[in-house]
């Protein structure tokens, strides 16, 4: 067999390019690119791979371990998981900043591949620059850190263990059931040393994503339980936009007349104005989709995680009445809530499933559409919120009095709304665009009133609701979707906590918008806080003599070089927009909108821990609440 002589690096790059993919009778390459930030750990073993040979990759310097990693993450779900970016850390420091993406990469089932430098394999230098030293162990390096938020994780400390670890680490990236993280940590040494490899090994490999079909018996029994409910709500999980099961959820749901529910990950596989689509589920969803979920007999959960979120921390349902049927390729998630499982695409699964329910139509009649018709009228008085200085009511009431009010939109200079702000953004912004956002109050927001015009137009990260995620993750979905504008909705917090990837756009010619929400605050979570009986502790940004932060985030990005806007109304807000559009550039829109005005409520509960033991009457009276709430939930 023929030999090829290749440092260890060199033979990762050269099996990178050679690693296909086939999804339903097409066939493509799995690894765009790869992003790297050079150190020691890495740029002479994988930097000099790359310099020497790349291939067909992109090679994209990335400006924090933890951004670039955020940017392969949302290219790669905003892909369906049918493409990756490999991301190259230095060692130490540089690799311990992968560690929450990629906990953000394994909650959400997305498959990355990192690969960040180790210490010597020799030990002969040892303790090199960044190496963490243990007592107990010499074999324990920072990257072992990496080992619980992977899905496959590996040390190479010799040439030829590379090969075995590379086909693991693939198999499990396209596996849709096992898809997530898989981190290859290479010691730094080991990368530079050469070895005779097989040809073999670097020949064209493709990787088969067959659709896993139902078995007769999972078929059967998902038939029998759907022909005999009478209020069954479907719940449209990631895992169905994943198998891309759009038109057949339309087609079942309009034939049977079944609700269609969303999670966040599940959101815009359906476009939101299909006539059965309630919105989003539980804590942030919309009263609509939880009203129709309460009524429920057969709950089908389609790709979903059932993350507290989803369920409202389990009382979301009638648990007397309530069965579940689980449509999903793991068989992890296809167990929970004691569902009848069927383990298996869902495209495939509901595909077969609609000749077995010819005939069939639920008891909802005339009302998903009246659940839809109240719901656009509370959106629609959602995009009309007016603030006065006198007696505003916010949609988060009885935490600040009107004096804070009025301290806030003296300090910010606004009257903006949150909500009205958001409604302006989404009726201005062309229906193709693509939305990101992770943390704070925005996903809430948007999972509730945000419409989809289009399927996997809505990239939204919330199994991790990682801070940071926003804007570095719009430059994937840039990579992603190139002729597509993208919008980066974010937080102040969020924006602050990490932009890094914001610069790499600007650097590539990568145009993204980053629209920015500034409540001068961690507002989701002062109103958490609020909400269980406390004070406004710490979650408020004012200064040392009490006074509101205030930030000219539009300064900072022009520092940047980015094409910048100032907006603190409705009417500045869309001209702002509607020139983004024209620009080349990378834009920030800065709107300075009131605190307490996203949106709240709707049925929904949140199980949070509470302290039992406080002076405080209104702590007592939220722990009491919530031990009468944990009555009526599902205990697992
Ligand atoms: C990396 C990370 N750290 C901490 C948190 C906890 N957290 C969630 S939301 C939030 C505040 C977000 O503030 P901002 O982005 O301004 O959004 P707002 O709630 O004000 O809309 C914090 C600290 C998190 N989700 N992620
Ligand atoms: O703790 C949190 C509270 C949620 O409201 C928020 O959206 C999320 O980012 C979070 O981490
Ligand atoms: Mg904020």
């Amino acid at each position: 067999m023929g030999k090829i002589r290749l440092t260890t690096a060199q033979a990762l790059i050269k099996f990178l390019n050679q690693q296909y993919i086939h999804v339903d009778g097409e066939e493509f390459p799995f690894v765009e690119g790869i992003f790297n930030v050079f150190g020691h750990g890495n740029v002479l073993g994988i930097g000099q791979a790359l310099e020497e040979y790349s291939g067909h990759l992109k090679v994209i310097q990335g400006k924090n371990e933890q951004g670039m990693a955020h940017a392969a993450i949302a290219y790669s779900k905003q892909m369906l998981r049918q493409k990756i970016y490999a991301v190259t850390t230095s060692v130490g420091p540089g690799s311990a900043n992968l560690a929450a993406a990629a906990g953000t990469a394994l909650a959400n089932n997305i498959p990355v591949l990192f690969i960040p430098g180790d210490t010597f394999a020799t030990r002969q230098p040892d303790p090199v620059l960044q190496q963490v030293e243990q007592e107990y162990s010499l074999a324990v390096t920072t990257n072992d850190a990496l080992k619980p938020v992977s899905r496959y994780w590996d040390r190479i400390t010799r040439p030829e263990q590379l090969m075995s670890s590379l086909l693991r680490a693939f198999e499990v990236m396209t596996d849709p059931g096992k898809a997530g993280p898989a981190t290859i940590c290479i010691a730094q040494d080991v990368e530079g040393e050469a070895f005779d490899y097989d040809e073999k090994f670097f020949e064209k490999r493709i990787h088969y994503i067959d659709r896993k079909a139902p078995v007769e018996r999972e078929l059967k029994g998902a038939a029998d339980l759907i022909r005999a409910s009478k209020k069954p709500v479907i719940l449209v999980g990631g895992g169905a936009k994943y198998s891309q099961a759009r038109d057949i959820l339309v087609e079942l749901s309009e034939k049977h007349n079944i609700p269609l529910v969303e999670t966040q990950a599940g959101k815009a596989t359906v476009e939101s104005n299909f006539k059965n689509n309630l919105g989003g589920m539980g804590i942030t969803g919309t009263l609509a989709a939880n009203k129709a979920a309460r009524q429920a007999d057969l709950f089908i959960g389609i790709g979903t995680r059932y993350t507290d979120f989803a369920t409202s921390s389990k009382t979301a349902f009638n648990f007397e009445q309530t069965k579940f049927l689980n449509i999903n390729v793991s068989r992890m998630q296809a167990y929970k809530m004691d569902a009848f499982q069927v383990v298996a695409d869902a495209k495939t699964t509901l595909e077969q499933l609609a000749p077995l329910l010819e005939g069939y139509e639920s008891d909802f009649g005339n009302e998903i559409a009246q659940l839809k018709e109240e719901w656009t009228a509370e959106r629609n008085r959602l995009s009309q919120v007016t603030f006065n200085s006198e007696n505003f009511v916010p949609e988060v009431k009885n935490h600040f009095s009107q004096e804070v009010l009025n301290e806030y939109a003296d300090a910010l200079n606004t009257e903006l709304p949150q909500t009205t702000a958001l409604l302006a953004v989404n009726d201005t912004i062309s229906p193709d665009s693509v939305i990101i956002t992770a943390a704070g109050s925005l996903p809430g927001d948007v999972q509730r009133i945000w419409n989809t015009a289009e399927p996997n137009t809505y990239n939204v990260e919330y199994g991790y609701s990682c801070m940071g995620y926003e804007v570095s993750g719009a430059l994937g979905v840039k990579l992603a979707e190139p002729t597509k504008e993208v919008y980066s909705l974010v937080g102040d917090g969020s924006f602050l906590m990490l932009h890094s990837e914001f610069i790499t756009s600007i650097q590539y010619g990568q145009k993204i918008n980053i629209v920015l929400f500034d409540n001068s605050g961690f507002g989701c979570i002062n109103n958490l806080q609020m909400d269980h009986g406390g004070g406004s502790y710490f979650c408020e940004f004012r200064t040392h003599d009490n006074k509101i932060l205030t930030i000219d985030y539009a300064k900072v990005a022009e520092g940047y070089g980015a094409k910048t806007y100032r907006v603190n109304t409705v009417e500045g807000l869309k001209a702002a927009l509607e020139d983004a559009k024209k620009q080349k550039v990378s834009t920030l829109i800065d709107i300075k909108v009131l605190p307490k005005t996203m949106t709240d409520g709707y049925e929904s509960w949140w199980n949070v821990g509470v302290a039992e033991v406080s002076n405080k009457e209104s702590i007592q009276r939220a722990a009491e609440f919530r031990k009468q709430k944990l009555e009526t939930a599902k205990q697992y």
